[in-house]
């Protein structure tokens, strides 16, 4: 049973003791490197291995011998196998893999979340570290005649092949293949040390090796041409190290000149691992800047926060977090430790992984899902070779495994991208990043101009409490400190854009059918004239969001989803195409309406193609790019189109919530928001919050350089709060009144939840099964928690599959007992699938 409180800690009482030396116990769970695989099994540990959990072993598997990692001990072997069919563990391949502190964050992922520990394993490992390790066996040494003598004829064989193989080496598979017990052969070879068996990393991922030259010489070489001279001449000025494709290159030689000079012992040439990471672009050098007071104070209190406290750093947008961020960095590295930055999305941010190399050079690597396996993999054990470094990445990277870690920070910390939904574990990496800076006992630095409730909330309470109350009510674990950080003016005292309504319904009334309104045509227009780039942000990509027919009233739909078709058209002779933004299905759009064979069908709703066509149809000479999911589907994308835009070979910017994210353009002087409505009506309880901090984030890309900005948006519903806050610049005030609607509610980061999500391609299956869950759950009913549903989601079919929920409500005042998360588990028939999602951020 898990208990839940407040702080985000779960209290799990079997993690504890961990550590402690188990002697009696000699079963071993363990999670085998084998395809196909996902199940925990049983082992015997002999008497004379010592394992820890984390370790990497070998194993007896069917008929192989694979690799493994120790997850836990346990009392007793499973009721139904008899111990002595237990098979015994055989090796330690590699201990500490996973260091203490690592391996109880893996541990607390798993718990909190609900997940088995090899789902929280494979998050934080590179892919394919595990599934695609190889076994092999390679000969020690030189074999003397006769050894084998008293070998059985498997091992024998074995012997005779390894030694007939140029590298005295096979993969264990190939010589099952070809030797009958090989299995038995080889442990023979293993007791006499005859050969050696490796774990071979994973063959996809191998790294990549290419010949380097070191230059060996003394500078007096005699008996060598001048242009062998003159190649070593070359290598010296280059440091006396090089690639050997580079010095070929530079030299214009011939690889057979270079062999030469390795004969006459000048040079050495090797073989030499190549890191495969994610360059980037090579960036100019750059100097701290002069800090304003208020950034002064924050990286000063960042630098001396002790332990694992942390800090809410509240900054409007254009206040220079950024900067804060590397000046809080340099002095960690200074120590010999690493720091860890996570953003939302790191393409949509090329900006700034760009300032934190002019700023730190080759000591920062980018870690995120987008990289090919082989940088992923690479970039994973560089990080671990304890080099101080700063690793940029996305929610995954909160796994990295460094292991001097001195600071971490989550730039942006509100946004929801933190959150993965699916597949399992459904965690969020502000949640572990603060276990992980508990574990680790490093600071946490959280930065965002719109901050979470959850951080607000957390932070004004510490706030409030003196230091006496907290160390009171903490006896035997010290809660770390949150501190509140503030910087409440943009840089050079800039002002915040001033952010005008235009109410929509008063457009239509006056005449104007435009998608634009006519402050923000006024405003189009004279922005060409003035030399200044603009942005405007629709809420979607597509046309236009759904198309019905005007005779019948017919709207096409998916035929997989319960949702309406996106109309996607680009330009002039590019396909028409109805395309489902749920499970990407599309088709071409239909001449007639395929119910009663119209031809009338129209278009509603506004995406980015269609605000795009309209620019073009109303000013022809103004240049602009679209930026959404449709036009950065390629690797670079992003970058490309926002240099462009950078170097102004564009006048507009046109673009989804992907431009909202860290965009710092000092020439952009106008936002447009062409409708926000979309983003405030979603049936979601945190959609005010969630509209309130992307409007502030587009409004706050204007007005950043000299000019002033300036943000028109237009609205059907002026008067709504959200529209009402993000006018004002008023944070405080909004979340305050958003929270005690949360309280009312008992809504987080009041109360906490827990989303049962069911999908089946079988509509009665689901929803018969959410049925019995539904009364299993009333059984177990406490004061501390309420069910809500169970009920079809909102879109009750995506690509085919029928989708319930069940909500669970947390009192979060109270130590809630929770379910049997086993038993829940065992009411779901095979053709029904269970996610449980704690913490979900997105209930549709
Ligand atoms: N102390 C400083 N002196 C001069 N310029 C600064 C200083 N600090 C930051 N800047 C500049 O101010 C601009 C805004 O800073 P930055 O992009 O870090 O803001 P931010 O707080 O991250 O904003 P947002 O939340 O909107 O992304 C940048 O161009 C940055 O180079
Ligand atoms: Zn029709
Ligand atoms: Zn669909």
């Amino acid at each position: 049973m898990v208990g839940v409180n407040l702080t985000g800690r779960s209290v799990v009482a079997e993690l504890q003791g961990y550590y402690q030396s188990q002697t009696n116990q000699r079963w071993l769970e363990v999670l085998v490197d084998c395809p196909g695989t996902q199940e925990v099994y049983t082992y015997k540990l002999p008497a004379q291995l010592t394992v820890q959990p984390g370790d990497i072993l070998s194993v007896p598997f069917g008929a192989n011998q694979v690799g493994a990692i120790a997850l836990r001990f346990v009392e007793h072997p499973p009721v139904d196998l008899s111990p002595d069919k237990i098979r015994a563990v055989e090796d330690v391949v590699s201990r500490g893999f996973f260091p203490p502190a690592y391996w109880e964050l893996l541990n607390r992922v798993a718990a909190y979340y609900y997940t088995p520990l090899i789902a929280a394993i494979r998050v934080a490992l590179p892919p394919g570290l595990l599934g695609r390790s190889q076994r092999r066996i390679k000969l020690i040494g030189e074999i003397k005649p006769g050894v084998d003598a008293f070998c059985t004829p498997a091992a024998k064989e074995i012997l005779a092949l390894l030694q007939a193989q140029p590298n005295k080496d096979y993969s264990f598979i190939y010589l099952q293949r070809q030797v009958r017990n090989a299995y038995r052969g080889v442990r023979e070879l293993l007791r006499l040390s005859l050969v050696e068996s490796y774990l071979e990393p994973p063959r996809l991922t191998r790294p990549k090796l290419q010949k380097a030259v070191t230059l060996v010489g003394t500078g007096l070489e005699r008996d060598i041409t001048s242009r062998q001279q003159e190649i070593l001449d070359v290598l010296r000025r280059q440091g006396g190290d090089i690639w050997l494709s580079e010095l070929l290159r530079l030299c214009n030689a011939s690889p057979s000149t270079l062999k030469t000079l390795e004969q006459k012992g000048y040079v050495v040439i090797e073989e030499r691992e190549m890191l495969r990471q994610e360059q980037g672009v090579l960036q100019a050098a750059d100097e701290p800047k002069t800090l304003t007071a208020a950034q002064s104070r924050a990286v000063e209190t960042i630098t001396q926060l002790a332990g694992c406290d942390r800090v809410l750093l509240h900054g409007v947008t254009g206040s220079g977090k950024t900067e804060v961020y590397l000046q809080a960095i340099a002095p960690i590295l200074r120590q010999g430790k690493s720091a860890l930055v996570l953003v939302p999305e790191i393409g949509l941010t090329p900006q700034l992984t760009d300032r934190f190399r002019a700023r730190f050079g080759s000591k920062v690597c980018v870690y995120h899902s987008a990289l090919s396996d082989g940088e992923r993999y690479d970039t994973w054990r560089q990080m671990l070779l304890g080099e101080p470094q700063v690793v940029i990445g996305t929610r995954s990277a909160i796994f990295a495994p460094l292991p001097r870690l001195g600071l971490i920070i989550l730039d942006e910390e509100h946004d929801s991208s933190f959150k993965q939904d699916s597949p399992i574990p459904t965690y969020h990496a502000r949640t572990v990043a603060q276990w992980r800076a508990e574990l680790e006992n490093c600071p946490l630095v959280l930065g965002s101009a719109t901050p979470s409730l959850e951080s607000w909330v957390i932070s004004r309470e510490q706030g409030s409490r003196g230091a006496e109350e907290q160390q009171q009510t903490t006896t035997n674990y010290q809660l770390p400190t949150t501190h509140y950080l503030s910087l409440p003016e943009r840089i050079q005292s800039r002002p915040l854009p001033p952010v005008e309504v235009v109410d929509m319904r008063q457009e239509i009334q006056e005449g104007n059918r435009s998608i634009f309104s006519r402050a923000l045509l006024e405003a189009l227009q004279q922005l060409q004239a003035r030399g200044q780039q603009g942005i405007l942000f629709i809420h979607r990509r597509g046309h236009s969001t759904f198309v019905s027919c005007r005779s019948c009233g017919n709207v096409l739909e998916c035929p997989a989803c319960d949702v309406s078709l996106s109309y996607h058209h680009t330009e002039e002779g590019a396909p028409q195409l109805l395309r489902c933004h749920y499970c990407n299905y599309s088709q071409s759009h239909p001449r007639n309406c395929p119910e009663c064979g119209s031809p009338y069908l129209k278009f509603f709703g506004s995406g980015t193609q269609r605000v795009a066509q309209e620019i073009t149809r109303l000013f022809p000479q103004l240049r602009f790019i679209r930026f959404d999911s449709d036009t950065t589907r390629t690797k670079g994308a992003h970058r490309t189109l926002l240099t462009q835009f950078a170097n102004r070979e564009a006048d507009l910017l046109i673009g989804t919530q992907m431009l909202t994210k860290g965009l710092d353009l000092p020439q952009v002087t106008l936002i447009g928001v062409v409708a926000a409505d979309g983003l405030l009506h979603l049936p979601d309880y945190r959609a005010a919050e969630r509209a309130f901090q992307t409007l502030t984030q587009v409004a706050g890309r204007a007005g950043r350089g000299d000019d002033p900005g300036r943000v028109i948006l237009q609205t059907y519903t002026p008067d709504h709060p959200v529209i009402q806050a993000v006018r004002q610049h008023e944070y405080e005030g909004f979340v305050e009144a958003e929270l005690q609607q949360r309280v009312a509610l008992n809504y987080p980061p009041h109360g906490r939840l827990i989303l049962l999500r069911l999908s089946s391609v079988e509509a009665s299956a689901v929803e018969n099964t959410a049925g019995a869950i539904a009364s299993y759950l009333n059984n177990y009913i406490t004061p501390s928690w309420e069910i809500l549903g169970p009920a079809p989601a909102n879109i009750l079919r995506v690509a085919n599959r029928y989708r319930w929920q069940i909500l669970l409500k947390i009192a979060t005042d109270l130590q809630p007992v929770l379910p049997d998360w086993q038993q829940v588990r065992s009411l779901c028939p095979n053709n029904v699938s269970l996610t449980i999602d704690v913490d979900p951020l997105n209930l549709m």
